[in-house]
């Protein structure tokens, strides 16, 4: 089944600290949101990307998308303060009936995954990637534990997410008139009362936050070019 993907990149890169946004880092000499751009220029599937980017960059990101033949771009969408507003000004430009949405900033997805999500989400209306925690959870104040999560149930939820387009404008219209903001937009599906699927994905599927994650980052490439 065909799906549009919403991207957004419209962030300001706070955490990486690295004097501009993140997208524009390069990873083995191409732009962090260039790799992520290409999984979706190269998935047959994909009929067109929703770029969404802050108006400022928007010549920059018109630059790398003729540099780097990336064709699908629908739009370079305007983002908005935060992540959610970028997202669902991406979604009001989508047209398909299934639509994903990923981070700019998590290079590294698998296309196999594109195939599990669209699948899922035209049968069960939305789906999202994520991975069982390895850690132990605790939740903190006052830097002191107030309880200790249990784990067997805790999964971490990345990106991509995929819905029926109709469910998720609806659900992003809801929270904006309740001034409901989540970090995430299966979090507004839940919030409606419908359910999401998770899909079991890669540890790999990174999203770069932090300046170490660019060090996990450079790890992840060299083990891909083995493995080609
Ligand atoms: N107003 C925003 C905020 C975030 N994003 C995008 O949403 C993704 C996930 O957000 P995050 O990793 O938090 O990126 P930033 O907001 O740029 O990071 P920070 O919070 O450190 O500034 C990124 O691709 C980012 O560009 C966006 O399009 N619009
Ligand atoms: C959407 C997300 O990547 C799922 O893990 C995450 O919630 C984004 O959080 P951020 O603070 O906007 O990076």
């Amino acid at each position: 089944m065909k799906y549009e993907v919403v991207i957004p990149a419209a962030g300001q890169g706070k955490r990486m600290n690295a004097g501009k946004n993140k997208q524009f880092i390069e990873l083995d000499g191409i732009p962090v949101i260039v790799h992520t751009l290409k999984v979706f220029e190269y998935d047959p599937q994909c009929t067109g990307i929703l770029l969404v980017v802050n108006p400022n960059e928007r010549d920059i990101f018109a630059a790398m998308a003729d540099q780097y033949e990336i064709s699908k771009i629908k739009g370079l969408i305007s983002g908005g303060s935060e992540r959610q507003h970028s997202v669902y000004n991406g979604l009001k430009a989508a047209s398909s009936e299934i639509v994903l949405v990923h981070d700019g900033a998590r290079p590294f997805i698998k296309k196999n995954m594109m195939t599990k999500l669209v699948k899922a989400a035209s049968e069960d209306g939305a789906a999202t990637v994520a991975v069982p925690v390895k850690d132990t959870i605790k939740r903190v104040l006052n830097s002191e534990v107030i309880e200790t999560v249990e784990r067997s149930s805790l999964w971490a939820v990345q990106t991509p997410q995929a819905f029926r387009l109709s469910d998720i404008l609806t659900a992003h219209e809801e929270a904006l008139q309740s001034g409901f903001l989540g970090t995430d937009d299966a979090s507004l599906i839940e919030r409606s009362g419908r359910k999401v699927q998770v899909i079991e994905g890669d540890y790999t599927n990174i999203k770069l936050t932090t300046p170490d994650d660019l060090l996990l980052a450079k790890a992840i490439l060299e083990s891909e070019r083995g493995e080609t």
